[in-house]
C-alpha cells in the first residue's frame, strides 16, 4: 500500500489525547505556515475529533497559529440543513472556529441539505469535488476519528465510497451511522495528504484500531488504507490501544 507506514502513540486517556493531538497541531500548522507561508488542514467529525478542537480552544498556545493563513476543509460531512446541532460543521464551530480569527474565504464546510444543491447529495459532493480541485496544494493534516467498524470519513465497510478510485468526494445514503445521507471524501483523497492522523479513544475501538492495524484490505477496513504521503499517525489512548500488539 503507498503512503507512510502507520506510527502508533498511545496517551493515558482521552483528555490527555485530546490535548496531545491539539499541541501536535500547533506545531504542525505553525511548521507547515513557516514552511510554506499558509497551512491547510481537513477537520473530522465525532467526539474525539471535536475534543482535540475544543482543547485547541483552551491551549494559549493557540495564537502560534497564523489562523487567517489557515485552509480549512472538512474530510465528512452529515448531510443536514445548515447549523443543525448535528453537522460537523456546527459543531466545529462551536467547539473552535467561532473563536478564531479565521479567513472566512479559506473556510470551506461542505454542503448542507438546504444549501445551493438543495437534496441533491451527488451534486452536493460533486460541488465540494470542484472546489478542492480548484484549491492549489496538498493538505497538511488530515484528521480523522475511528469507528467500531473501522470506518473513516464517511467510509463504511462494504458501501461503495471505500472502494472508489477517481474521485475525491462522494456521497454516502445508506450510513449505518446517523444521520444516513452524506458526504465524504474517498481514500485517494486522504492520501493525498501530507500527514493523516486518526484518533481513536474507549475500548469499543480497541478491535477496530487492531484489525485496521494488522494490514487488512481497505474496503472491509477503512482505516486501513487511510495513510498520509509523508506520515500517518495514530494517536489512541490505553482503552483503544489495549488489543495492540505489544511494541
Ligand atoms: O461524521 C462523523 O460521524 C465522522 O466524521 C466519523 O467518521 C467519526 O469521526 C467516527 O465515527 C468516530 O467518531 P467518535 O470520535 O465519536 O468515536
Amino acid at each position: 500500500m503507498t503512503g507512510a507506514p502507520p506510527a502508533v502513540l498511545v496517551h493515558r486517556d482521552a483528555e490527555v489525547l485530546a490535548a496531545a493531538a491539539a499541541a501536535r497541531l500547533v506545531t504542525a500548522l505553525a511548521d507547515a505556515q513557516a514552511a510554506r507561508g499558509s497551512a491547510s488542514l481537513v477537520l473530522t467529525g465525532g467526539r474525539n475529533g471535536i475534543a482535540v478542537l475544543a482543547a485547541l480552544a483552551a491551549a494559549p498556545a493557540r495564537h502560534a497559529v497564523h489562523w487567517g493563513r489557515v485552509d480549512l476543509w472538512w474530510g465528512d460531512e452529515r448531510f443536514l440543513p445548515e447549523g443543525d446541532p448535528d453537522r460537523n460543521a456546527t459543531q466545529a464551530r462551536e467547539a473552535l472556529l467561532d473563536g478564531l480569527p479565521l479567513d472566512p474565504a479559506r473556510v470551506r464546510p461542505m454542503p448542507a441539505s438546504d444549501g445551493p444543491h438543495g437534496a441533491d447529495v451527488a451534486a452536493a459532493a460533486k460541488a465540494y469535488a470542484a472546489e478542492l480541485a480548484a484549491a492549489p496544494g496538498a493538505f497538511d493534516v488530515l484528521l480523522l476519528g475511528l469507528g467500531p467498524d473501522t470506518h473513516v470519513a464517511s467510509l463504511f465497510p462494504g458501501l461503495p465510497g471505500v472502494r472508489e478510485e477517481e474521485r475525491w468526494v462522494v456521497p454516502v445514503t445508506g450510513s449505518p451511522k446517523p444521520p444516513p445521507t452524506r458526504i465524504s471524501l474517498t481514500l485517494p483523497a486522504i492520501r493525498s495528504a501530507r500527514e493523516v492522523w486518526l484518533l481513536a479513544a474507549g475500548p469499543d475501538k480497541a478491535e477496530a484500531a487492531a484489525t485496521a492495524l494488522s494490514g487488512a484490505d481497505p474496503a472491509t477496513a477503512p482505516a486501513a488504507g487511510a495513510r498520509g504521503t509523508e506520515r500517518t499517525l495514530w494517536l489512541v489512548d490505553e482503552t483503544a490501544a489495549s488489543a495492540l500488539p505489544r511494541a
